[in-house]
């Protein structure tokens, strides 16, 4: 019987071996994209990361030129092409990858799968070479197929830790703090909504049922805000128009993971971060995804990690 990705979550960078490092390299592979700007700004300006090293394969000597000006320690290089994949994933602590064909008006993210597959696949390929002790963070949709593509890249290399490999489903969490506090005017800063499930429509499954602080909605006001946390996407997409997707906001929510998995490496004692992790916790049926070979194939169950 094949398993369903039910419960996805995680607590990020737990169960290591830390250290008392706070010097990290961080990769980022899609560097010079819409997310990949903004997300490696944010990663400058962090102070656990020494080394941040660009990959894209156009314009990255200019992102790095940029970035490199700022007044932070991390020292940038960028990397530009597919023949300079591995010497900029070589020995990350954390690979990060936006690398991949954003949605358009009208497409669902499973539309993405034959465009993006490829360059995930890819990317783990290089990853298991010579940075195979990266935790791997997965931003490139459908996050859904994406994760489960990277871990069955890795596990044919011998390389797959399945605590290491991550869809980055935060932006869901994001929008749902956002949501419940504009709900009910609190500063978002203090709310907590833990999401579960994949990163796409339904399967986006927020608990607001166990938001801190508590809080309670008519059954309306519920349904609804349900659906909007999981349409949020496509909210955004309508909007741009035809130019993309969430990249700010996606900016800013992988900076949050990027950050939760170095706290984690640093020797953070309990950083708590939801993800689309692999996992045997649950014995859930499922229907068969049929552009999800590696769901079939891995034969386990997505869901909440320890
Ligand atoms: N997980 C999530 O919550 C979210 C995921 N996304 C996804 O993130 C991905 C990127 O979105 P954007 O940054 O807006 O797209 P974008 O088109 O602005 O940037 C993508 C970048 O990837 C690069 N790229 C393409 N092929 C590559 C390869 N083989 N190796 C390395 N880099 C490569 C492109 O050159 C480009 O710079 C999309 O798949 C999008 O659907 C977007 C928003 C939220
Ligand atoms: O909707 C999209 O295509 C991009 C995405 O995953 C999001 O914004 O949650």
């Amino acid at each position: 019987m094949f398993s369903r990705i039910v419960r996805p979550s995680l607590v990020a960078a737990r169960n290591f071996s830390t250290t008392k490092q706070n010097n990290f390299k961080v990769a980022v592979c899609g560097a010079s994209g819409g997310i990949g700007q903004p997300l490696s700004l944010l990663l400058k300006i962090n102070p656990l990361v020494s080394e941040l090293s660009l990959y894209d394969i156009v314009h990255t000597p200019g992102v790095a030129a940029d970035l490199s000006h700022i007044e932070t320690a991390a020292k940038v290089k960028g990397f530009n092409g597919a023949e300079n994949i591995k010497d900029a994933l070589r020995n990350a602590d954390v690979i990060i990858i936006p690398a991949g064909v954003p949605r358009k008006p009208g497409m669902t993210r499973d539309d993405l799968f034959n465009m993006n597959a490829g360059i995930v696949k890819a990317l783990a390929e290089a990853a298991a070479e010579v940075a195979p002790n990266a935790l791997i963070g997965i931003i490139t949709n459908p996050v859904n197929s994406a994760v489960p593509i990277a871990c069955e890249v890795l596990k044919k290399a011998g390389k797959l830790d399945p605590k290491r490999v991550f869809g980055v489903s935060t932006l869901d969490a994001v929008r749902a703090n956002t949501f419940v506090a504009e709900a009910k005017g609190l500063n978002p800063k203090d709310v907590n909504v833990t999401v579960i499930g994949g990163h796409s429509g339904i399967t986006i499954i927020p608990l607001l049922s166990r938001v801190t602080p508590a809080v309670t909605f008519p059954e309306d006001q519920l349904k609804a805000l349900t659906v909007r946390i999981q349409e949020a996407g496509t909210e955004v997409v309508k909007a741009k128009a035809g130019a993309g997707s969430a990249t700010l906001s996606m900016a800013f929510a992988g900076a949050r993971f990027a950050n939760s998995l170095l706290r984690g490496l640093k020797g953070e004692p309990n950083v708590i971060e939801p993800s689309y992790v692999i996992s045997d916790v649950t014995e859930a049926p499922t229907s068969p995804h049929p552009s999800c070979w590696a769901r079939k194939a891995s034969r386990r169950t997505w869901g909440w990690a320890n």
